[in-house]
C-alpha cells in the first residue's frame, strides 16, 4: 500500500474526479496547503488532440463566478466567455424577441466546457502541493480507513490512503456507492423522459449566424432548443425532446421535416446536410436528477458537485451549484478551523437544503416549460416578471434573477419566491376586487348600451388563454 502523504505537517486530501468541480476543489484545498492528490479516470484532456466541432458550452453565472474568484480564476475564465445579456426568444414564425436579463451588469456567460476544465487543471497544478494522477479509475474504497483502490490504464491496481476523500466523480459517482451501503443514507435518482442532442450552427461568411450576445431559446412546449455562442463564432445548439420522439426520426428527410415544423428558422442556419449528418452522430443523451443526504461519512469523506446532486439542465445551474459547493465548504473550513469532524457534518447541514432546492427548481422548470411554455407564454411571463420588478424592485425579484444573479441561498430564494407569489396574488385579488367594485358603482350610476361594447369580455379572456396554448 502506497501512502500518498509526503509531509506529516499537512493532511492528504484525495480529490476523486478531475472534472469541473474536482479541478476547482483541488485549487481550494491546495490554497490551504493540504497535500492534494487528484485522481481522474480519463487521460489528461490537455494532451488529447483537439476534437474539432465538438465544442460544448455551459452558462456560467454569479455563483460559479464567485467560486472561481476565490481562487483567482474569475477573470481568466470570464475573458474567454461570451456575455449573454438577454434571452432571444424565437417564435415559430421566426420572429426574434429579446428580453433583457436585468440591469446592465446582469448577464450570463457562455463558456467552453473543455477549456474551463483544462484551465482549472492547469491552475491546480501550479500549486507545488498538488499532484494530478490521470488514468486512475476508483474501484473501491473503505469508509473506515480511507483506503482507496484505483485501477490504472494498464489494468494494474494502486492503493492510496488519504486523510480526507472528496468525491467529485460526477452523477454516477463510484465514491457514492459506499454511501449507498450505509444505514440512513437517503438517495433518489430520476431519469426524465426527455433526452438532449447537441448540434453545431456554423458561422456565415466568417460571422456569427445569429446575434451572439444572447441565450437563444426556441420554446415549443414538448420540444425546446437553446443555442449558446462560442469563441469560434459557432453556436452550440442543444435540442431537448422526448426519447420517443428521437426514436421516431430515423431518416435525414424526417429530421428536416421535424425542424421544418418546429424550428424552421434554424434550417438555413445549421444547414440541411449538417442537420442530416449531425443528428445521427450520437443518439439523444439521457438526463438524470440525483438527490442524496448526508453528503459526508464521519470525518473521512464528502461528496460535492454532480456526485452529490446531479440536476436536470433546465436552469443552467448544475456546474454553478457544484462550484458554489466549493466556496460553501471553504467558508465552513474557515469557520471550524479545518476540523474535518466538525466541518463535514456542518457542510451537510448547510448545503443539502440548497442543493435539493436547485434540483427541485430545475425539475420544476423542466415540467413548467414542457407543459406550458411556447414563445408567447415565455415572453408574457418574462415581461410580467420584469414589469413587477421594475415597479417594486425591493419587493419582487424574479426567481430566475435570484438564482442566476445572486448568492441568495437556493432554498431561501424558493421561500422568497413563494412569498412573492402570495403578495402578487393578494395584490391581483385586491386590485381585481377594487376594479369590480368600482366598475359596478359606475355601471349602476350610468348603465351603458352594452350592445356597443367593441371587444366582448369573453374575447379578451380567450386571447389571454391563447398565450398558453401552442
Ligand atoms: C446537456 C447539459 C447541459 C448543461 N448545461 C449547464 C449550464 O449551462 N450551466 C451549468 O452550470 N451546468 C450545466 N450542466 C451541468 C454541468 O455539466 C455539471 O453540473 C458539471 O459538469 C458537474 O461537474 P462535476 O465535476 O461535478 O462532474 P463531471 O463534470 O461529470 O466530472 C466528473 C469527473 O469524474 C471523473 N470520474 C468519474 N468516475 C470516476 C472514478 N470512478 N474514478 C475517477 N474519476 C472518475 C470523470 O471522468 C469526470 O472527469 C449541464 C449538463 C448537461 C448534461
Ligand atoms: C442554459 C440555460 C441558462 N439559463 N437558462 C434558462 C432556463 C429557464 C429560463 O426561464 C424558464 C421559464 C421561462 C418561462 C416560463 C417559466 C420558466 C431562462 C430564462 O428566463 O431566460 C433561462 C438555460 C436554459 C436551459 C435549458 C432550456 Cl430548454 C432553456 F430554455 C434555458
Amino acid at each position: 500500500e502506497e501512502s500518498a502523504s509526503r509531509s506529516d505537517k499537512k493532511k492528504v486530501v484525495a480529490v476523486v474526479g478531475g472534472g469541473l468541480v474536482g479541478a476547482l476543489n483541488a485549487c481550494y484545498f491546495a490554497k490551504r496547503g493540504f497535500d492534494v492528490q487528484v485522481f481522474e479516470t480519463r487521460e489528461d484532456i490537455r494532451k488529447a488532440k483537439i476534437v474539432k466541432g465538438r465544442s460544448i458550452n455551459l452558462a456560467l453565472s454569479h455563483r460559479g463566478r464567485s467560486a472561481l474568484k476565490h481562487v483567482g480564476m474569475e477573470d481568466k475564465i470570464v475573458s474567454k466567455g461570451i456575455p449573454m445579456h438577454a434571452r432571444m426568444i424565437h417564435s415559430l414564425s421566426g420572429k426574434q424577441s429579446p428580453i433583457p436579463y436585468g440591469k446592465k451588469g446582469q448577464y450570463i456567460l457562455s463558456v467552453d466546457r473543455a477549456n474551463l476544465n483544462k484551465e482549472l487543471l492547469t491552475e491546480a497544478e501550479t500549486y507545488p502541493n498538488t499532484t494530478l494522477n490521470f488514468g486512475r479509475k476508483l474501484q473501491d474504497w473503505n469508509a473506515e480507513t480511507g483506503l482507496m483502490t484505483f485501477i490504472r490504464s494498464d489494468g494494474s491496481e494502486e492503493e492510496i490512503q488519504a486523510d480526507l476523500i472528496v468525491g467529485c466523480d460526477g452523477a454516477f459517482s463510484a465514491i457514492r456507492k459506499q454511501f449507498l451501503r450505509r444505514s440512513r443514507f437517503n438517495f433518489s435518482q430520476t431519469y426524465i423522459p426527455h433526452g438532449y442532442m447537441e448540434l453545431t450552427m456554423p458561422p456565415i461568411n466568417g460571422e456569427f449566424a445569429m446575434k451572439p450576445n444572447y441565450l437563444h431559446i426556441w420554446p415549443r412546449n414538448t420540444f425546446m432548443m437553446i443555442a449558446l455562442p462560442n469563441l469560434d463564432k459557432t453556436f452550440t445548439c442543444t435540442l431537448f425532446m422526448p426519447f420517443e420522439e428521437f426514436e421516431k426520426i430515423t431518416t435525414g428527410d424526417e429530421v428536416i421535416e421535424f425542424f421544418q415544423k418546429y424550428f424552421p428558422d434554424t434550417i438555413p442556419l445549421i444547414g440541411v446536410d449538417a442537420l442530416k449528418r449531425d443528428y445521427f452522430r450520437l443518439p439523444g443523451q439521457a438526463m438524470v436528477s440525483v438527490k442524496c443526504t448526508p453528503y459526508h461519512i464521519g470525518d473521512k469523506c464528502v461528496l460535492m458537485g454532480d456526485a452529490a446532486h446531479a440536476v436536470v439542465p433546465f436552469y443552467g445551474q448544475g456546474m454553478n451549484a457544484g462550484f458554489e459547493d466549493c466556496i460553501v465548504f471553504e467558508e465552513i473550513m474557515e469557520q471550524f478551523n479545518e476540523d474535518f469532524s466538525a466541518v463535514l457534518p456542518e457542510y451537510t447541514r448547510v448545503r443539502v437544503p440548497d442543493d435539493h432546492a436547485i434540483a427541485d427548481l430545475a425539475m420544476y422548470n423542466y415540467i413548467e416549460m414542457r407543459a406550458h411554455v411556447n414563445s408567447r407564454w415565455f415572453l408574457f411571463r418574462k415581461h410580467v416578471d420584469n414589469f413587477l420588478h421594475a415597479i417594486m424592485p425591493k419587493t419582487i425579484i424574479p426567481l430566475y434573477t435570484m438564482v442566476t444573479f445572486s448568492r441568495i441561498r437556493y432554498h431561501e430564494a424558493v421561500k422568497r419566491w413563494h412569498w412573492q407569489d402570495k403578495v402578487i396574488n393578494r395584490g391581483l385579488l385586491f386590485s381585481a376586487t377594487g376594479a369590480v367594485l368600482g366598475a359596478s358603482y359606475l355601471l349602476a350610476k350610468n348603465p351603458p348600451d352594452i350592445t356597443k361594447l367593441t371587444v366582448p369580455v369573453e374575447k379578451l379572456w380567450s386571447r389571454l388563454m391563447a398565450l398558453r396554448t401552442p
